[in-house]
């Protein structure tokens, strides 16, 4: 038996009249990468934004790893072992490759205020370490050639290898990614594929929201599909393919 990380119920979020998300329920397991899909507007980043306690759902229910995470913020959901990247790269662009990753390494950091101000020992020690997990993350995910560089000046495809070292730095359990192909050429997709397999492959579980339907059909383990804010359907990549409802959704909304 598959053990469930993350399991929501019956998510229910408003935005005025609009409701983007109408009753969503899912489990993601232990290990697993899970997939995402849907048309345009079909809800996709509002549930990662209620996932990642960017957004405070209106009704539902939130469990993940034995904590209960409905309408709790964002730094309590990293706190918790959820970790994301955005659609839109949000990196610190005047830093360095190595300080956006060290940044990120500080939301596991121990040492209090007072050990950081005085360099106590302690402090010191914890700020090596840092240093040092953030250079292994980066090399990690294939960049550690460009650790001096600011992400500014980083090409696309490192700046989204960032991100998810970034990410990684906070030690999720859960590493949840938007549309990290998206702008990527074939051979930049093909190494991110490869990348998202051995972080799965490494123990952590993966979401992931991507419109190139190829690429998900060939690396997610499960996939749900969302249309106008509900889920449609949640299975094996192939019984995905074949349902009708989903043929129905995606080619509706190419003849809007
Ligand atoms: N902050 C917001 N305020 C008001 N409406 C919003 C907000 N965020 C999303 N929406 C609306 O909620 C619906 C779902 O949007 P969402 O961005 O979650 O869809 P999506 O599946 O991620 O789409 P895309 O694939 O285009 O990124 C849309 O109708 C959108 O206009």
């Amino acid at each position: 038996m598959s053990e469930t990380l993350l399991s929501i119920n019956g998510i229910v979020k408003r935005f005025g009249g609009l409701t983007a998300l109408n009753e969503v329920g899912l489990s993601i397991n232990k290990g697993e990468i899970y997939g995402l899909i849907g048309p345009n507007g079909a809800g996709k980043t509002t549930l990662f934004n209620v996932l990642t306690g960017l957004y405070m759902p209106d009704e539902g229910q939130f469990n993940f790893d034995g904590h209960n995470l409905f309408r709790v913020k964002p730094d309590r959901v990293v706190k918790a072992g959820i970790a994301r990247t955005f659609q839109n790269i949000r990196l610190f662009g005047e830093m360095t490759a190595l300080e956006n990753v060290m940044v990120g390494r500080h939301t596991r950091s121990k040492a209090n205020a007072i050990g950081a101000v005085f360099r106590t020992p302690a402090a010191k020690r914890e700020e090596q370490e840092i240093l040092q997990k953030s250079y292994d993350l980066l090399k990690y995910v294939g960049i550690e050639d460009v650790i001096d560089e600011q992400a500014c000046n980083l090409s696309y495809g490192h700046q989204r290898r960032l991100e998810i070292a970034r990410a990684l730095a906070c030690e999720p359990k859960l590493l949840a990614l938007d549309e990290p192909a998206a702008g990527m050429n074939p051979s930049e997709t093909e190494g991110l594929k490869e990348l998202m397999s051995k972080i799965r492959d490494d123990g952590v579980t993966i979401l992931l929201i991507e419109h190139d339907v190829k690429l998900m059909m060939e690396l997610c383990d499960r996939i749900a599909v969302l249309d106008y804010g509900q889920k449609i359907a949640e299975g094996l990549p192939e019984e995905i393919r074949t349902n009708p409802r989903v043929i129905e959704a995606y080619l509706g909304a190419a003849h809007e």
